[in-house]
């Protein structure tokens, strides 16, 4: 009731809230479902205009749910209409858990992010998060490798030799060890109490997460990768504009991190998950939604679900 007083805009209700109609709120949700930015802000645009047009004040999410659906199917966007139905029930009904993996900056972190807002999913954390928690739980003359970053990691080994071309692999994979504990703990706890979350970062490597996680239709595996190495260098650049972290140490780092990049993409591909190539942030967000939707909707059809049950 109070929106009534302070704006002209029309109220959609819903069961324990009431809100303005907004229509960058809807042009989000078009865009998750598929549809091209540009278009989904029209779109909303069009809808706002015809509730306008039937002179309504207020409206609920139900009603506009349906009125934005049944819009879709009838502007030739079927295909859309669907999937911005099912992403819905999706949330409604499952735990999502997304897991974000990539070599230093080829932007996990940007498009874990990006998802999270298209997804509505609130909860995105970096392993670099659970490494700082790992460190304080397991002291630096058990794991000194845990103490190293993911390319000093090599330095953290035993005897090791120059010339072997496997050092760098063997560093890295000595320090996500101890990670995958506290990322399998997290993807653990939000399976028991059915909450969704996204972990992104460098320690997600898939073939060395438990094959449990890989049997679990929620849990979806996304690798970030740039194949240039020259974009990928300017990633950094880009990054030591906005934020503390030094440049110089991620360049003077970088054969070793692409060596990083190429271990996990392939990987990635001996586990049959997707590799992206994060060139634009557009695409690759619509890419990771594609795949994520896809997912939800082979096991939303697989559990019998009824299109009218969301409407
Ligand atoms: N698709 C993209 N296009 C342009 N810049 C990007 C893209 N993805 C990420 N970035 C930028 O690249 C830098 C590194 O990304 P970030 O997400 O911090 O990487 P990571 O978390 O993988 O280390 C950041 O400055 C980020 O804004
Ligand atoms: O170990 C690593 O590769 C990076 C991971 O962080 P992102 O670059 O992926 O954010 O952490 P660092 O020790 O450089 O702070």
């Amino acid at each position: 009731m109070i929106f009534d007083k302070i704006t002209d805009k029309i109220i959609v209700t819903a069961k324990d809230y009431e809100m303005p109609f907004s229509k960058g709120l809807l042009a989000r949700s078009l865009t998750t479902a598929g549809m091209k930015p540009s278009e989904a802000y029209i779109f909303a645009r069009g809808i706002e205009a015809d509730l306008n047009h039937d002179s309504l004040k207020r409206i609920s999410k139900y009603e506009l749910r349906q009125r934005v659906y049944y819009s879709l199917i009838s502007n030739d966007y079927e295909d859309i209409a669907e999937k911005y139905l099912i992403w819905r029930r999706i949330l409604k009904k499952h735990s999502v858990i997304i897991l974000v993996g990539g070599a230093s900056g080829v932007g996990t972190s940007t498009i874990a992010f990006e998802l999270a807002s298209r997804l509505g999913i609130s909860s995105v954390i970096g392993t670099d998060s659970i490494r700082e928690v790992m460190r304080r739980s397991i002291s630096k003359d058990v794991v000194p490798m845990l103490y190293e970053s993911s390319y000093t990691a090599w330095r953290a080994l035993r005897n090791y030799d120059e010339d072997d071309d496997d050092l760098y692999i063997q560093g890295f994979i000595r320090h996500v060890e101890p990670v995958l504990l506290g990322i399998e703990g997290i993807i653990d706890r939000c399976l028991t109490e059915g909450t969704s979350v996204i972990i992104e970062g460098t320690h997600i490597v898939p073939g060395m997460i438990s094959d449990k996680y890989h049997d679990i239709p929620n849990v979806i595996f996304l690798t970030l990768t740039l194949s240039s190495e020259n974009v990928h260098k300017k990633r950094f650049i880009a990054r030591a504009k906005v934020s503390d972290r030094p440049l110089e140490r991620y360049l003077e780092n970088f054969e070793i991190i692409n060596n990083i990049n190429k271990y996990i993409v392939k990987d990635s591909n001996a586990h049959i998950v997707p590799v992206i190539e994060n060139v634009s942030i557009s695409d690759t967000v619509q890419e990771c939604l594609e795949i994520v939707t896809n997912k939800f909707n082979t096991l939303d059809e697989e559990e019998g679900g009824e299109i009218e049950e969301l409407i």
